[in-house]
């Protein structure tokens, strides 16, 4: 199983750089010049600043407009290096992360996932964003709501995770995504880290390839970690990491059509009757009936890791409240500006020029 991570803008930049900790292979892309130096795993040759030409290197300013500009000027050369990370061994998938809500990410993910697609129609590309913070305001809002369209268009999946469902009562905003981000990390990688690997039961990257390719819908990373001494029941373990309080997405789990399931443990506590008990109800649960699921008894282990994927989700709050606020913005917004328009326009309209007032002023 080959992924690679492709971060765009400060955020994506800053959740690839985790990647490359827990050694992905991983590539930074960015207007900023600063942000891109702040990096602390990325090998300096795989940050790559685009757009210098129109900002100077000084980001994008949460302007979609720029950061899309930006993209498509220095396309081939981040495709160039892509295509040197790649060489002659498959990708199975890329997985772009970044803010939904700013503008190098929100403007130029979208540019690069349909020329990823293009370039390497076998790999899937899986879009991993950042949904803004009620508190942003409207701007990121109407970014995240106009890149989630895009995207869906054209990424396989699209796995958005809520910064409101991880705000931590007293840390600030830094801390609060690096949390984030830590977790975003630690899931997905645990997940990735199961797939191909010896096990009771084994997922491979073509079960992996097969939940993830729905449609540009939305898919969602459910997690639920125990020491092995403290669990009473696995079953509800399992079940808790599909359940509202393990997703990062305010999402209706019903809606979804695939699941894949991994659960990693110590052998004497991976037992099958709970294991199908609790995959059992998960199949009942979901639309598309369609369960994957992988056992890793590890005697090395004194933790039960269970990973849980959702995909081919429509049903999310989360998701709907951006799309639906950024609509109504948009119509109030335009009627504003119409409005402001005739104002002016009526406001002006019989004003005589200069010269009807001072005239022969200025001779012949
Ligand atoms: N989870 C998470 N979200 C972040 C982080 N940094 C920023 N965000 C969110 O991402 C959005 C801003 O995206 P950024 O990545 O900072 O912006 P950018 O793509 O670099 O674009 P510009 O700064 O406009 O050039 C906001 O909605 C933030 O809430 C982070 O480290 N983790």
């Amino acid at each position: 199983m080959r992924a690679i991570i492709i971060g765009v803008g400060q955020c994506g930049t800053k959740i690839a750089d985790l990647f490359s900790l827990v050694d992905f292979e991983a590539l930074a892309i960015n207007t900023s010049r600063g942000d891109l130096e702040y990096l602390k795993h990325i090998p300096s040759d795989r940050r790559i600043l685009i757009g210098e030409s129109l900002t100077g290197g000084k980001g994008v300013n949460a302007n979609p407009v720029l950061g899309r500009e930006a993209m498509r000027r220095d396309l081939p050369m981040v495709m160039r290096k892509i295509n040197s990370m790649v060489g002659y061994e498959d990708v199975d998938i890329f997985f772009l992360t970044f803010g939904f809500g700013g503008g190098t990410g929100a403007g130029g993910t979208p540019l690069l996932a349909e020329a990823l697609k293009e370039e390497y129609p076998d790999s899937l590309v899986v879009a991993i964003g950042a949904l803004p913070l009620k508190e942003e305001g409207i701007r990121p809002t109407i970014n995240a709501a106009i890149t989630i369209d895009k995207l869906s268009k054209v990424a396989d999946s699209i796995i958005a995770i809520d910064n409101n469902k991880l705000k931590e009562g007293d840390l600030d905003i830094s801390q609060a995504y690096e949390r984030i981000n830590y977790t975003i990390v630690e899931r997905i990688a645990s997940l990735l880290a199961l797939i191909d690997i010896p096990g009771e039961q084994t997922l491979d990257a073509s079960d992996l390839k097969f939940v993830l390719k729905a449609f540009g819908s939305f898919a969602t990373v459910g997690y639920a970690k125990a020491r092995a001494d403290q669990i009473k029941s696995l079953s509800k373990l399992i079940v808790k990491s599909f359940e509202s309080e393990g997703l990062y997405l305010e999402a209706n789990v019903e809606s979804a059509l695939y699941g894949l399931v991994a659960i990693h443990g110590p052998p004497e506590v991976l037992k099958a009757k709970d294991i199908f008990e609790a995959l059992d109800e998960l199949t009942d649960r979901i639309k598309g009936k369609q369960i994957f699921r992988g056992f890793y008894p590890d005697p090395r282990t004194r933790e039960v890791e269970v990973v849980t994927l959702l995909s081919g989700i429509y049903d999310s709050e989360s998701i709907e409240g951006i799309i639906r606020t950024a609509k109504e913005y948009a119509s109030s917004f335009m009627r504003a500006k119409a409005e402001a328009e005739s104002k002016k326009k009526e406001l002006l309209e019989g004003l005589p020029d200069f010269d009807d007032i001072y005239p022969g002023e200025v001779d012949g």
